[in-house]
């Protein structure tokens, strides 16, 4: 439980970067109904991408809500948010407390199970304040979480709990890929939600 706010979990990253585990954030019970609110309530949607040319359909479902008149150009489509649910109002109000940052916008992704992820990326698009903090709540399935430096392949994991939060701020986005690897084993889901800062112009 972090019952000490900014500051007090400590840097998992040894250079360029600051990522910090705050571990459970909430009771196991709280956590498990933020889990089966949002797998009821949220209207997932497969994310379409083109790669290589090709339009592909992510088996991992998403969301994406925020401040109204936030507008995300990707993959040659602009999407507008969905408008923020009191229980998400409720969870960035968290994340911005023990963060100690601003957020206008929450990217939700649902893994059905181990089988999804998601690959090495920086979370450094254009439309993204350079430099801000990104806050990840975690609910449901203990997933491992990777970070790996764009230089030098040093590497450094961790695993995400139940009603668990981890912020990624700085330079981290700059000089550091993460990813969420597949873990076959695991059966049961999981849902992320990246609080992000974006650009309003
Ligand atoms: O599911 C996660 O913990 C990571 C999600 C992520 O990296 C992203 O949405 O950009
Ligand atoms: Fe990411």
């Amino acid at each position: 439980m972090d019952l000490f706010g900014p500051g007090s979990a400590f840097n998992l990253l040894p250079c360029d970067g600051d990522a910090r585990y705050h571990g459970p954030v909430m009771t196991k019970a709280e956590a498990d109904e933020f889990l089966a609110r949002l797998l009821e309530t949220i209207p997932w949607r497969h994310d379409e991408l083109v790669m290589f040319g090709r339009k592909i359909v992510t088996t991992r479902e998403i969301a994406w809500f925020g401040n109204p008149g936030l507008s995300y150009t990707y993959s040659g489509t602009t999407k507008q948010p969905l408008p923020w649910t009191a229980e998400l109002l409720e969870l960035k109000a968290l994340a911005e407390r023990l963060s100690g940052s601003a957020f206008n916008s929450c990217l939700l992704n649902l893994y059905h199970h181990g089988g999804e992820g998601m690959g090495w990326h920086s979370d450094d698009e254009a439309s993204i304040v350079r430099d801000s903090a990104i806050a990840s709540l975690s609910f449901g399935a203990e997933r491992k979480f990777a970070l790996r430096h764009k230089r030098t392949s040093a590497t450094t994991s961790l695993t995400l709990a139940n009603g668990s939060l981890l912020v990624m701020a700085g330079i981290t986005q700059t000089h550091w890929l993460h990813s969420l690897p597949k873990m076959k084993k695991v059966t049961t889901p999981r849902i992320n939600l990246t609080f992000r800062l974006m650009r309003e112009d």
